[in-house]
């Protein structure tokens, strides 16, 4: 039997994106503060490091991850693992970063993967599909914090038409029901756009379901 897509319903989205639903400001700026503390945690835990494409092209992005798994790229290609390239488990997904998760898809899976991407202010992720994970009935949800970003969506087959859309601290984006696979990318950063992070740039988390 086809499994009903997770649509999130829970709370009407502010616009949807071709089909990706945008709460803007959803996290005020009292829980964007508690989660970059959180995130420091993860982050002296599991370290950001920069991975690899499987072609050898060194990513723009920073990346670490907390959950049972995390998302890793190298020579050997795109999937998730149970460790750190480093070595050693991902530490828990902050209660802080569930806490959004539950109120916007209360009747998804619980997330087993929190991708920490940085953006400092020349990082850029080209278009592409979230498509590594088992279930695509379960949404991906991501979370901005710090820098505003240029988000850009296509469609979930390859070419034709884009359109973009600036995320801001503290909004959320939910890619599920008919847009979970739409092609996605980060075209820039507008730096010194937030005060969040005193380094500057832009951490974004997404929440996976992966088996
Ligand atoms: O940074 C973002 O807003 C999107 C990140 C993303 O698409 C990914 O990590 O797969
Ligand atoms: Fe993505």
């Amino acid at each position: 039997m086809e499994k009903k897509p997770i649509v999130p319903d829970a709370i009407a989205p502010d616009l949807r994106l071709r089909g990706v639903a945008i709460y803007k400001g959803f996290v005020d700026r009292a829980a964007q503060e508690a989660l970059v503390e959180d995130l420091r945690g993860v982050a002296r835990a599991a370290p950001f490091y920069r991975p690899v494409t499987p072609s050898g092209k060194a990513m723009s992005v920073r990346m670490t991850a907390a959950g049972r798994f995390g998302w890793v790229s190298d020579r050997q290609g795109y999937r998730y693992a149970p460790t750190h390239p480093g070595g050693g488990a991902w530490p828990d997904i902050p209660n802080s970063v569930l806490t959004i998760w539950d109120r916007l898809v209360p009747e998804a899976r619980r997330p087993e993967c929190c991708l920490v991407n940085f953006y400092d202010a020349h990082a850029k992720m080209g278009l592409h599909q979230d498509r590594d994970e088992a279930d695509f009935s379960q949404p991906v949800l991501s979370v901005s914090l710090g820098d505003a970003a240029r988000f850009r969506v296509g469609s979930t087959s390859r070419g034709g038409t884009t359109e973009s859309l600036w995320l801001e601290s503290g909004d959320v984006a939910v890619m599920g029901g008919e847009a979970r696979l739409i092609h996605h990318g980060i075209d820039r950063i507008k730096p010194g756009s937030s005060t969040l992070l005193p380094e500057g740039g832009r951490i974004n988390l997404t929440l996976r379901v992966v088996t």
